[in-house]
């Protein structure tokens, strides 16, 4: 669905990444995985079209996303959705920052026609919104204040605004890494059920035993390339790239 070819990315004199090739596809987890500082926060802003890269293509299904005119690029930023490593709430419950998601996330046609079913409607609440909450486990705190919400339920919550406009895309950056055990089992368990809805999910961790969990495809990403791309199996159980083996047995040190 999404696929990136030879992509290069420099922010000031040398290339962060280079020559970048990945893809992910409907319905599949890819976690991206690498020591800290490599690139992967790079990585999940070219993906969210955030960032040009210098070379290389994107492609969101047919479109080559820097070749097309800017409200085609707008529309396809639509259908990605990004959970960063600190949930940024906005001052209100629970309910109205996950469907502040949906109407930033809709073109201004949709949202006018929200506009009006918002005047039809009786319960206020789209019925997406509870429902992506619930798939956090916080269907019963729609009308909490965000302010009120421990770290963990603040992330869940910011899950679910990514959620509730169905994107085609999740991009997940380090979204348990400041989380507890029961937070982050929550989140991996969210992350399943945005792939058994048929969204392509990447993730990015620098947590090894998290990609086993949650991912089918691991890439690894070390000195500024993908050192290894495949099912996550084969790259934990019989990497064939050396730096692969190295960094995945721990003795790589960065
Ligand atoms: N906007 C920017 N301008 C200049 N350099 C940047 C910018 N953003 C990131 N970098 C640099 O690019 C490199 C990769 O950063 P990036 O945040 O992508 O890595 P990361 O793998 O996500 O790191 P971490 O796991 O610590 O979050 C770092 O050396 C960083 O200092």
């Amino acid at each position: 669905m999404m696929e990136l070819d030879g992509v290069t990315h420099t922010y000031d004199t040398a290339p962060v990444v280079e020559d970048l090739s990945l893809s992910v596809e409907s319905g599949e987890v890819v976690a991206i995985i690498g020591p800290s500082g490599v690139g992967k926060t790079t990585l999940l802003r070219i993906l969210a079209l955030f960032i040009e890269p210098q070379t290389g293509t994107i492609r969101f299904g047919d479109t080559d996303v820097w070749g097309c005119s800017d409200g085609e690029r707008l529309a396809l930023r639509r259908r990605i959705g990004m959970v960063f490593q600190e949930a940024s709430l906005f001052d209100a419950t629970v309910g109205r920052n996950v469907e502040y998601g949906l109407k930033v996330r809709r073109s201004w046609r949709d949202r006018l026609s929200d506009g009006l079913s918002e005047v039809l409607r009786s319960n206020g609440t789209p019925e997406t919104v509870e429902e992506a909450l619930g798939v956090v486990g916080l269907g019963e705190q729609l009308d909490q204040h965000a302010k009120s919400l421990s770290g963990g339920e603040a992330q869940r919550v910011s899950f679910a605004r990514a959620l509730a406009y169905d994107p085609d895309v999740l991009l997940l950056d380090e979204p348990t890494s400041d989380l507890d055990p029961r937070n982050t089992a929550v989140i991996e368990e969210a992350v399943a059920e945005a792939r058994n809805r048929g969204i392509g999910v990447v993730i990015a961790t620098h947590d090894m035993h998290q990609a086993e969990r949650v991912a089918d495809r691991v890439a690894v990403l070390l000195d500024r390339e993908i050192t290894e791309v495949g099912p996550t199996d084969t790259v934990f159980e019989s990497p064939a790239d050396e730096r692969t083996a190295k960094f995945i047995d721990g003795e790589l040190v960065y």
